[in-house]
């Protein structure tokens, strides 16, 4: 089904959303000057989000998907640019020509934004260009690749039985940093204190798209499903060949070995941040983000070593050991070789 969009029954919406008191008051409002409200809570989930980013978070919940939607699902700072430009060019016959001419946000759309009254007014400001509507959303041709940082419970309930999804998990320590680094970034979140200071935001579910272990270890528990690929970060590192053939039988989706390596060549860390369309060179330009950061920072693993100290590891590693009571998904916090 291509259809625009549709026409489908809005379900009944078993959510509601509450302020975060703290996230109105000192030193939250402090540390983050540029939130203009405070942040909302999902109830039940204790999913948080900011109320500019979802008037109507029932809208979500009852996107119209097509049975052929791709969706690379993760927690922000995972790999999701980098995923989701692969996908798109295998899902696009590796068509170089247009992803190097169109910026991704526009062929791979955040369903995230697409609602964002802070984004739209921007966009009457001369930002239009990249900004994902609902309706540019609906006017992608079929198959489109979208994406989301939501938690499943949000998405429409009936998404993986019906698209595939990509969910791609990086380690919390190096996710930390990188989101970290994003909130200093970008010109919305305008983080003004330390790393331990947002660490605490972090693991007390404080932050915007947290809590970090319901997305994740939801979609764990939902690995073997037929229409989930279940990727690392750590492991696209360590071998991205490995991985993209993985996507490509996942999308039954035949490359050439040579297409494989020009994907390779197209992704490799230095190409891609100077690539103007996935380092959100427009965003930079129409003031979204800071001048001086880059949306490709480092691309590495275990940068986290060069920020923690020993007090915040242990923090972190019982936080880590806490919510993964239970589950076998282990995660890689260092690699011995990468570029
Ligand atoms: N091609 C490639 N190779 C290796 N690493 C890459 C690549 N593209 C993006 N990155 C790194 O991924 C981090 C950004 O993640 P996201 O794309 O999920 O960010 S966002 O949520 O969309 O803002 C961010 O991680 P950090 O460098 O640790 O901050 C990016 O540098």
């Amino acid at each position: 089904m291509s259809s625009k969009n549709n026409q489908k029954e809005k379900q009944e919406y078993p959510f509601t959303f509450r302020v975060l008191p703290e996230t109105l008051q000192s030193p939250f409002k402090e540390l983050f000057p540029s939130y203009p409200e405070g942040l909302v809570q999902s109830q039940p989930g204790n999913f948080v989000y900011h109320p500019l980013y979802s008037p109507n978070a029932d809208e979500f919940y009852n996107f119209p998907i097509r049975k052929d939607d791709v969706w690379i699902r993760t927690f922000p700072r995972s790999g999701t640019t980098w995923t989701s430009e692969l996908t798109w060019l295998i899902m696009n016959d590796c068509n170089f020509e247009e992803a190097n001419k169109v910026p991704l946000t526009i062929r791979s759309p955040n369903l995230d934004t697409c609602y964002a009254t802070n984004l739209q007014s921007m966009a009457s400001q001369g930002f239009s260009s990249t900004v994902p509507t609902l309706e540019k959303i609906g006017d992608l041709p079929s198959p489109r690749v979208l994406k989301s940082h939501l938690a499943a419970y949000l998405l429409p309930p009936d998404l993986l039985d019906t698209c595939k999804v990509i969910y791609v998990a990086r380690n919390p320590k190096d996710t930390l940093v990188s989101f970290y680094y994003f909130h200093h970034m970008v010109k919305f979140f305008q983080f003004t204190g330390t790393l331990e200071q947002f660490a605490e935001y972090f693991i007390q579910n404080k932050l915007m798209w947290t809590p970090y272990f319901d997305t994740v270890l939801d979609a764990w528990a939902n690995r073997n499903h037929p229409n989930m690929l279940f990727l690392f970060f750590e492991d696209m590192k360590k071998d991205i060949r490995k991985e993209i053939r993985k996507m490509c039988s996942f999308l039954n989706k035949r490359l050439t070995d040579e297409q494989i390596e020009r994907l390779v060549e197209h992704v490799k860390v230095d190409n891609f941040a100077k690539n103007k369309s996935v380092n959100l060179t427009m965003e930079i330009e129409s003031g979204l983000i800071n001048e001086g950061h880059s949306f490709v920072r480092k691309g590495k693993t275990g940068d986290w070593k060069n920020h923690f100290s020993t007090e915040l590891n242990r923090r972190i590693d019982e936080w880590i050991e806490t919510n993964l009571a239970g589950s076998d998904l282990k995660f890689v916090t260092e690699l011995a070789d990468q570029d």
